[in-house]
């Protein structure tokens, strides 16, 4: 198969890239440069989107990969969005190239002089193969320290979250949103009520095990993950989400926040890489 990668237009009139290699399929959408899909060679996603979107110009999709950047959950002014923009901005596709059975696409989140009334620049790179590799740039190019939070917010499939267990997060203190430090003693941890942990400077890889697969995600410069399930009574709240949806899915996500935000100084640059493998 060659490659071929189309830009197309999904309902409500949001562009993405439709992306088919030898290796893998894939959907990154412009908007939030959010990509939503992402098939190795023959066999399930590997990330989950909810059927219950309406992909709305504007809003965020439920799903796939949102980046919460320069900042990660609510804003001290409740007039910001939570999470920051770049989920909700077009971003510009900037170069598209295939090498050693890779696809390379970059693109730039345009403006953000005038969104942040700072000089910060944010590009991400998506390496498509069997495995999806992720690296969200951060660059300060004022003469100021600039802080920013951030995640790539994963939304991962599962087959039942009461099954699932999830390693790599033995003994990483974590705060529970509200409460906190708390820390797990298990080798697993699983998910039984809703889950809203921040595990800071934790182990640079965790898996998701599925009764019948395992999903590996390891991560490079993200001192934070979160660990996400909204349960029964916070779906009820949430938009573009049905409420047998939290049975589905668990959002493990490569951040840094809380005390692992980034403060960038002037020129420097931040380097987050995350890879998304199917063992
Ligand atoms: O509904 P949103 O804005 O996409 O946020 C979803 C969730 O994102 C998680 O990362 C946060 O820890 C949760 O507190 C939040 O509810």
């Amino acid at each position: 198969m060659q490659n071929n990668i189309t830009i197309k237009t999904h309902k409500n009139g949001l562009k993405y890239l439709d992306i088919k290699t030898p290796q893998c399929k894939a959907m990154i959408f412009l908007q939030g440069a959010q990509i939503t899909s992402f098939i190795p060679n023959d066999r399930p996603d590997l990330l989950w989107v909810s059927e219950e979107n309406t992909y709305q110009p504007g809003t965020s999709i439920r799903g796939g990969i949102p980046i919460c950047w320069p900042w990660f959950g609510p804003h001290q002014d409740s007039k910001k969005p939570q999470h920051g923009y770049a989920r909700n901005q077009l971003w510009e596709l900037n170069s598209i190239s295939y090498d050693a059975d890779t696809l390379c696409i970059t693109m730039y989140l345009p403006n953000t002089k005038e969104l942040l009334n700072q000089d910060l620049n944010l590009e991400i790179v998506f390496k498509l193969s069997t495995e999806l590799q992720i690296e969200l740039i951060n660059r300060n190019n004022s003469d100021e320290t600039i802080q920013v939070t951030q995640a790539l917010h994963s939304y991962f499939p599962v087959s039942d979250i009461k099954k699932v267990k999830v390693n790599g997060l033995k003994g990483a203190e974590y705060f529970e949103f509200g409460k906190g430090p708390t820390s797990d003693h298990e080798d697993c941890v699983q998910i039984n009520n809703e889950t809203d942990r921040s595990y800071q400077k934790v182990d640079e890889q965790q898996a998701i095990l599925d009764e019948s697969r395992e999903i590996i995600i390891s991560r490079i410069n993200s001192k934070s993950v979160v660990l996400w399930n909204p349960w029964i009574e916070k779906s009820k709240s949430l938009s573009n989400f049905s409420s047998i949806d939290y049975k589905k899915m668990i959002c493990l996500e490569a951040a840094n926040i809380l005390d692992d935000k980034i403060l960038l100084e002037p020129n420097q640059t931040h380097k987050l890489i995350l890879m998304i493998k199917e063992k």
